[in-house]
């Protein structure tokens, strides 16, 4: 007997609910077409939909993410099986993680996007939103954390990019690869995750920022920053994690007035480390106060100081929160 899984769909925006007008642009619709798809895999599922907003994805701001966890809370307590969330791509990566780092839950939560519209010749959002709602009716699922499905693969939100602007295959994971795929609609594993301990935050604090050094980089970014306002700042330092050593000065003024400062690597592969030991090298960032936060990109590490942040953590606390090893 197929037992019937409860998944929530819950519908956020983006192109996978877009169109193409007559001009060629992709435009929004007042219906979401995608959160029309109540009947999908009838018989095997029982979809609960919700459309929740319906944003681009640029307009997405960590309260909007706080929504959809407290929405996943609450289906959880209605009993469902699973949940499938549908995301523009441009910060779905950051949604997820968000989502990974405060959803206690076990329950396969996953989500997806698309690079083309719902009118356009090879849509992927229908083929998309199918292969999510497998995955999340999937028991093999459950303890993953939160998995982000395209394209027939199945990464984890910790590690995940959007890599392209436009083609289909856009989602990476660089370094690790993938955890599993989806072959003609069944999910395949091939790695384990280690989770992450996650934490129950009600609010979402603001004015946490994300820098990127460059060849050159002087102090006026970080003295632009320095301000009471400020709650944190991640800086995607070079290489393994090193900064010009003109900016230095800048950044203690920062330590001075105990503004938390993560560093991780602009670059697109490998983790951040402290092997240099030069001046504005890995090591000296490292004794200043830098907390270094290995494996994660920018805007994740910047979701992870301010979820840490929003949690109420600080000090050698919010340290040892940000440095969780990769794994
Ligand atoms: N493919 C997409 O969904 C991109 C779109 N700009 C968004 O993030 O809303």
């Amino acid at each position: 007997m197929t037992v019937v899984k409860k998944i929530l769909a819950i519908h956020t925006g983006g192109t996978i609910s877009m169109s193409q007008n007559e001009k060629g642009e992709v435009v929004p619709n007042a219906q979401n077409p995608i959160a029309q798809q109540e009947t999908i895999m009838e018989g095997r599922v029982e979809l609960i939909t919700d459309e929740l907003f319906n944003l681009p994805s640029p307009h997405v701001t960590p309260v909007e993410m706080l929504k959809i966890k407290e929405r996943i809370n609450q289906g959880e307590k209605e009993g469902i099986d699973g949940v499938v969330i549908t995301h523009g791509t441009d910060t779905l990566e950051e949604t997820a993680y968000f989502l990974d780092l405060t959803l206690p839950s076990t329950i396969p939560v996953v989500v997806t996007g698309a690079m083309r519209s719902s009118n356009e010749v090879g849509s992927d959002g229908l083929y998309n939103f199918q292969t999510a709602i497998e995955v999340a009716a999937d028991d093999a699922s459950r303890g993953n954390g939160v998995m982000v499905v395209m394209n027939d693969e199945i990464h984890t939100a910790r590690y995940v990019t959007k890599t392209h602007t436009t083609n289909v295959a856009t989602f990476r994971t660089p370094t690790f690869g993938p955890i599993g795929l989806v072959a003609k609609g069944q999910p395949i594993y091939f790695q384990q995750l280690i989770r992450e301990d996650t934490c129950d935050i009600d609010h979402v604090v603001d004015h946490v920022y994300l820098l990127k050094a460059y060849a050159g980089m002087d102090a006026s970014l970080f003295d632009a920053l320095n301000s009471d306002q400020t709650a944190g700042i991640v800086i995607e330092g070079l290489g393994a994690g090193n900064l010009p050593p003109v900016t230095l000065p800048a950044i203690q003024r920062l330590l001075d007035r105990h503004i938390p400062l993560v560093l991780v690597s602009r670059c697109y592969n490998g983790v951040a480390e402290d092997i240099y030991d030069y001046q504005g090298g890995g090591i000296e960032l490292r004794k200043m106060g830098l907390m270094l936060c290995q494996g994660l990109n920018g805007q994740k590490a910047r979701i992870k100081l301010l979820v840490g942040l929003s949690a109420g953590l600080q000090g050698d606390r919010l340290a040892e929160y940000l440095s969780t090893a990769v794994s």
